[in-house]
């Protein structure tokens, strides 16, 4: 007999959908089966108010294929220049639930970010009284640090004071990739969360690395060593309600990942819910799944859970190659693989 699994509907906490002319294939991969996703702001120019960000909704809202019912949430990507005035006016538009801090140069368009972190502390009272959570690319850009020590510094210097400083502050440490980050979020308490994307459970920096450099394996945060990746299983299989489902799926056209400088970000959201399913089940632990995916999240966010549900069966299948990506190709992660779950529409 096919094994079979049924869980609630999940939502993607972390998500890219780009702009334009991709939102016909980015769109309908995700909103095939989540029921939600937070939208990443960091368009050119970023999704900095509440008017743009409602503009990007309908653009995206547009390519939602009948008969599927998804519900982008939006985010503000945190600037300079963002003023207590536009948080207020964010929660009275509706459908903003959070904003999203870069540091400055952190990762792919984020030059825009925040370069004074003092403002944090501007912006954490009005955060809290209008129920807006704090999203973190929790990376320090300083040229001198290690790409591979970004994570832990950017913790230390910025995130355990910050989040002491601020002990009613809703945030997201958002695809955290080491050991420290996730005894980080778990020494917290309830009001400090994390994401986990499919490739940092899957893979470490060997897989990228070793026997030549495989570039649709890069994003930001870097693949880390192998015991961060096992911290970061072990995180999932706990069970603990801290942590949830976010791909991070950031698509880059193929031209652009198999470059002599590739863009950081890997492609997941055409299996995302397959791939953590495959993750869990090689870690013995399918029936954390659901929490994960369907039920931490909506807990973290203070919103319904879905209250339909979806059904995976383990079953075979090869991915593509390829994909098309507006009028450009991509290569999604895993391309050309057989997975071994698959949604059973
Ligand atoms: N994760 C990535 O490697 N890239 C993301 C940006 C981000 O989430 O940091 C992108 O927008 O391409
Ligand atoms: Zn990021
Ligand atoms: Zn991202």
């Amino acid at each position: 007999m096919t094994e079979r699994i049924t869980i609630t509907r999940p939502d993607d906490w972390h998500l890219h959908l780009r702009d334009g002319a991709v939102l016909q294939h980015t769109v309908p991969a995700t909103a095939r089966v989540m029921g939600r996703a937070i939208i990443m702001p960091n368009l050119q120019p970023p999704v900095m108010n509440a008017e743009q960000a409602l503009e990007y909704r309908s653009r995206i809202l547009s390519k939602v294929p009948q008969g599927l019912n998804f519900n982008p949430l939006m985010v503000l990507y945190l600037t300079d220049n963002t003023t207590p005035e536009m948080i207020r006016e964010a929660k009275q538009a509706g459908h903003i639930v959070a904003v999203k801090l870069y540091p400055a140069g952190a990762t792919t368009n984020s030059d825009s970010g925040v370069t004074d972190l003092g403002k944090l502390d501007e912006l954490a009272a009005v955060l809290a009284e209008n129920d807006i959570k704090l999203l973190v690319h929790g990376e320090v850009t300083h040229s001198d640090i290690d790409i591979f020590d970004r994570e832990k510094r950017f913790l230390d210097e910025i995130l355990v004071p910050l989040a002491a400083r601020h002990p009613d502050l809703n945030m997201v440490v958002e695809h955290i990739t080491t050991k420290d980050a996730a005894d980080f979020v778990s020494s917290q308490g309830a009001n400090v969360a994390a994401t986990i994307t499919v490739q940092h459970l899957a893979y470490n920096r060997n897989h990228m690395l070793v026997g030549g450099i495989k570039p649709h394996f890069y994003c930001l945060p870097v693949l880390k060593r192998n015991t961060h990746q096992q911290a970061l299983q072990d995180a999932v299989v706990s069970g603990s309600a801290k942590f949830f489902l976010g791909t991070d799926s950031a698509p880059h056209a193929k031209g652009a990942k198999e470059s002599a400088c590739g863009c950081a970000g890997c492609y997941s959201a055409y299996a995302a819910i397959e791939l953590y399913a495959e993750i869990f089940d090689d870690l013995g632990a399918l029936d954390k799944l659901e929490g994960f995916a369907s039920h931490h999240g909506p807990d973290f966010y203070g919103l319904p859970r879905n209250s339909d549900e979806i059904t995976l069966i383990k079953q075979d299948w090869q991915a593509p190659q390829e994909m098309p990506f507006g009028s450009d190709i991509i290569v999604p992660l895993r391309a050309g693989e057989t997975l071994r779950w698959k949604l059973d529409y």
